[in-house]
């Protein structure tokens, strides 16, 4: 594989999203086409009508497995449609979310087990991991307080709604995959103010992916 795949994990509120779209208009001008920004559960037309029968809050009848069993099919649809193809292409691929975030919701938060989530993605992904991970670290309610704060002029989805016992369990299970993962996981103190994380994440982005923005 050519190119080079990087995500960003992180609870719910921890502000991914908002240094996305910040560093995105930084490296649009410098990489242009040999840049995918991209996200899951979503990324291509199958993989975003899963991500809304997954986050649509009228859907209370559905049941952990199913909802673990979903974000699979979004990733494997995401990963052949979307993902593969950048990296084949040679492209910087910088996606909000990826598998953490199964391990970490539907293995610690919806107490599956993390090690059956893993292995249930193993099939979804043949094992494709991410080169790095940037963990955007922020105590769980602080990112809440952030989504309550931002309430009307942000979505609130099925899993925003959770209870504070699910973020913290979901927490905890990504405080477990970084001491699994070290040489993988990067993290960001995003408590900061919002230009200080962005300049982190641009930082960090400019060490491990350095051959994309060498003069030719
Ligand atoms: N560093 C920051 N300081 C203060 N507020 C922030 C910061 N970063 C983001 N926010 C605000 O917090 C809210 C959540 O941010 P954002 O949606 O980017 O988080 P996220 O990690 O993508 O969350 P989710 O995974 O739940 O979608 C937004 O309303 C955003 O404006
Ligand atoms: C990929 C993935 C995501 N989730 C959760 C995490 C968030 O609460 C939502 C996605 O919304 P975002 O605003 O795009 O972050 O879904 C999950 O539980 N499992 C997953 O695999």
């Amino acid at each position: 594989m050519d190119g080079k795949f990087i995500t960003f994990e992180g609870p719910d509120g921890a502000g991914k999203t908002s240094v996305m779209n910040q560093v995105i208009a930084v490296f649009d001008q410098e990489l242009g086409d040999r840049l995918l920004v991209t996200r899951e559960p979503g990324g291509n037309k199958i993989s975003e009508e899963i991500r809304s029968v997954i986050l649509d809050r009228n859907n209370t009848e559905m049941d952990y497995r199913t909802e673990a069993l979903l974000y699979a099919a979004a990733r494997r649809q995401h990963l052949v449609e979307t993902i593969l193809p950048a990296l084949k292409d040679h492209k910087l691929v910088l996606c909000d979310r990826y598998v953490d975030s199964s391990v970490a919701y539907q293995g610690a938060g919806r107490q599956i087990g993390m090690s059956q989530v893993a292995r249930m993605n193993e099939f979804a992904t043949e094992k494709l991991l991410p080169f790095k991970t940037i963990y955007f670290d922020i105590p769980v309610e602080v990112g809440l307080e952030r989504i309550a704060k931002h309430r009307d002029s942000r979505k609130i989805d099925r899993l925003d709604v959770e209870t504070t016992a699910f973020h913290k369990r979901v927490h905890q299970g990504y405080m477990k995959i970084r001491d699994q993962n070290a040489d993988r996981f990067i993290s960001i103190d995003a408590t900061q103010p919002i230009d200080a994380v962005v300049n982190d994440t641009i930082t960090i982005i400019h060490q491990i992916a350095g051959e994309y923005f060498k003069e030719d």
